[in-house]
């Protein structure tokens, strides 16, 4: 995918000097600032759930607990520190088929994520309800919705023109592999199941690691965020660095969360997270039972990636799939003919 984002989109920021006392203002180490615009149609974060439960409440009896815990339960037994080095070099393979961004979107009207306490809509709806909600304080923020329209897409990992994936390898809250489990991650007991857990390498604070080694250089469980990312970087996105780190550790609840695993971090992480946390806000709490009539807002979805890219290679990996990848797809039908 390649995405261009306007250089004004940041720098147009840093003339806005006389704003920078304001408190709905993020500002950068760099020197930028970003305001966030307060209207009356401002984006308001609620307090509890469609369940009636707070959000990421992972204890809460409700109908989706069961099936949330067992998610947890095969999520950490299953992703070890070889699991992900090898779904890595799975996916690095250049193989691609193309379609484009919003194609892919409507794919999603497919897949329910069922580690998820909040939502069981189709996340085509989430990727809606979560860029709908940032618009609407950051309007002219192009870069951040366009980040929040795709930051999920990855989760087409679990259809099986994909690789139909199993949930535990696609969604869930991500954590480190080759150091020890933290506690913040949910449903932490279950590590104690996992292959990695009694490795004397990797059951350490640092583990293989180093102090401030960057989380660039850190095993990171494989899903939705690592495929997403790789995609956008192989089709040489224009995205900035924090939209990237946006897509690629959202799900890192830990660390943004929980303040876990941050003695990993680098400078630039430090940085790029105060995006993340401005992106979560809107990520959460924009889930809901009030879906987003899909058809009213696609033009300006549509609009938007045009502008940026029209067309989003992503990498499949059956082994069919990479067979076929040979050709260049321009659209999900010609991709469904071909098989
Ligand atoms: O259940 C959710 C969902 O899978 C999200 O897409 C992911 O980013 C979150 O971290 C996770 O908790
Ligand atoms: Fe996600
Ligand atoms: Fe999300």
């Amino acid at each position: 995918m390649t995405i261009l984002i306007e250089q004004s989109a940041l720098v147009s920021q840093v003339e806005q000097k006389d704003l920078q006392k304001n408190k709905n203002e993020l500002v950068l180490d760099g020197g930028f600032t970003v305001p966030k615009v307060l209207t009356s149609d401002a984006f308001v974060a609620p307090e509890i759930n469609s369940f009636g439960q707070t959000f990421r409440d992972y204890d809460a009896e409700s109908e989706r607990q069961k099936t949330v815990e067992e998610f947890y339960r095969l999520q950490h037994i299953n992703q070890t520190y070889d699991f992900v080095k090898r779904m890595r070099e799975e996916y690095e393979k250049l193989d691609k088929a193309e379609m484009s961004i919003w194609e892919c979107c409507e794919l999603l009207n497919e897949v329910v994520d069922e580690s998820d306490p909040d939502l069981d809509e189709p996340q085509i709806q989430h990727l809606l309800q979560s860029a709908e909600a940032i618009r609407k304080d950051y309007p002219d923020e192009d870069w951040l919705h366009l980040t929040a329209l795709i930051h999920d897409l990855g989760k087409v990992l679990t259809l099986p023109k994909f690789g139909e994936l199993p949930q535990w390898a696609v969604v869930g809250d991500t954590f480190p592999l080759g150091c020890a489990f933290d506690k913040a991650n949910v449903h932490n007991k279950y590590f104690k199941e996992n292959a990695d857990y009694n490795n004397p390498a990797y059951n350490t604070k640092n583990g293989i690691y180093s102090e401030g080694c960057g989380l660039d250089n850190v095993m990171i469980s494989w899903g939705h965020d690592d495929y997403m990312y790789m995609v956008a970087k192989e089709n040489g996105t224009t995205l900035p660095s924090a939209g990237l780190f946006i897509i690629r550790y959202h799900s890192f609840y830990p660390l943004h969360k929980e303040g876990a695993y941050t003695h990993l971090m680098n400078a630039e992480d430090k940085e790029n997270l105060k995006w993340l946390h401005v992106f979560n806000k809107y990520d959460l709490y924009s889930k809901s039972k009030v879906l987003v009539d899909v058809e009213a807002v696609k033009p300006y979805y549509i609009s938007l990636i045009e502008k940026v890219s029209p067309c989003i290679s992503l990498f499949p990996c059956q082994a069919e799939m990479v067979k076929l990848a040979i050709f260049e797809f321009k659209s999900i039908q010609d991709l469904e003919a071909a098989l």
